[in-house]
């Protein structure tokens, strides 16, 4: 359903166009939930907002496709983004009180994205029929509202958005995001602001959304473990290219990339409780200094000299791509690949 090509978006800053996001290459099935993992500063988010045409200036799509059911919307129109974005494709960001309202009853706030996209159609324009409308809109907001598991929505409906708990309010959102029911949803970090039983809640929220009405999912976040468990298929990303991606079980398992390995070692209550949490050494290399080679070079323990030239993705298996010197055919690098010995 959604097909990711070669897709590469730069920023103008003073020191030149930084590429944020770096020929990236991913798709999205009917039904499937993919994950888009990587440290702060990767471009997660860039992708993500891309696909809902949400790049601000200095922000820039400068290559590659976005096709979503046949149609590329890298080209879209202001106007074509507007028919698409909440109706086929909806986001549910980060902190749920940058997009709520303070000011407006939820209620309303859930009303007006049926509204705007006009899911529910006027038949004759009377004052009877308003009313009419206005009655099945708020049913079908009543509807959402108890989907997304708020108990007593009638009541509800009339609070405003600092009457919620910080999981309650991040419901609100998934209630926004659904109300057309979309076929594509995204989720920016969507658990990060909440505490831990509340951020499973809401993923078990989010995981029966996605079985009773089989929409598919992209969701961004730094935590490969939260990723591990949610979603069907994983990208991770480094300095703004997917350094690998494949099923959630291969990468898991048998991850490839070494800064994917890296990860894990940082979350090991997934793999093995007693094994010691090493975090990555360094930090992600500063965009502005990205050359050709290889971007985790200077974090990577393997790191040799067939990593200072571009390199490519190599298909480890059908489903399962990396990009790393490590793995390429037929460089010098399957020296080092013996020399990496465990790999
Ligand atoms: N408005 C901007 N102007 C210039 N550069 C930007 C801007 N927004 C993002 N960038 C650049 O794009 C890179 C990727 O940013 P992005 O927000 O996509 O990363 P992310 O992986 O979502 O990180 P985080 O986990 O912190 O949200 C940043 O490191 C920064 O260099
Ligand atoms: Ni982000």
């Amino acid at each position: 359903m959604l097909e990711i090509n070669n897709l590469t978006i730069g920023y103008a800053t003073a020191g030149g166009v930084v590429k944020a996001v770096n020929e990236v290459n991913f798709s999205v099935k009917p039904g499937q939930i993919v994950g888009l993992v990587g440290e702060s500063g990767c471009g997660k988010s860039t992708a993500l907002f891309s696909i809902m045409g949400l790049i601000k200036s200095p922000g820039k799509i400068v290559g590659g496709e976005i096709i979503y059911n046949g149609q590329n919307l890298a080209n879209n129109t202001a106007e074509q983004w507007r028919n698409i974005r909440g109706k086929e494709i909806a986001m549910i960001f980060q902190d749920p009180m940058t997009t709520l309202n303070p000011a407006y009853k939820v209620g309303n706030q859930i009303r007006e994205v049926l509204q705007t996209h006009r899911v529910i159609e006027p038949k004759k324009k009377g004052w009877l029929q308003r009313f009419n409308l206005k009655q099945q809109e708020k049913e079908r907001v009543l509807t959402l509202m108890r989907e997304v598991g708020i108990s007593a929505p009638e009541q509800r409906y009339e609070s405003y958005p600092h009457e919620f708990s910080g999981g309650m309010q991040q419901r609100i959102l998934i209630a926004m995001g659904l109300a057309c029911n979309p076929s594509l949803l995204l989720a920016d970090e969507p658990t990060t602001a909440l505490d831990v039983t509340i951020q499973a809640q809401i993923l078990d929220l989010l995981k029966r959304i996605n079985k009773e009405h089989g929409t598919s999912m992209i969701i961004v976040t730094h935590d490969l473990g939260m990723a591990a468990e949610f979603c069907h298929e994983v990208a991770v990303m480094y300095a703004g290219q997917i350094v690998e991606r494949g099923p959630t079980d291969l990468i898991i398992e048998n991850p490839k990339h070494p800064y994917t390995q890296g990860l894990l070692k940082s979350i090991p209550h997934i793999t093995n409780t007693r094994q010691k949490i090493e975090p990555i050494p360094g930090t992600v290399i500063d965009l502005t200094k990205l050359g050709n080679e290889c971007a985790f070079m200077a974090r990577c323990p393997h790191a040799g000299a067939a990593c200072h030239k571009h390199i490519s993705m190599t298909q480890i298996n059908e489903e399962h791509q990396v990009r790393c010197a490590l793995y390429e055919r037929g460089s010098e690098a399957s020296g080092l690949q013996q020399a990496a010995g465990h790999l």
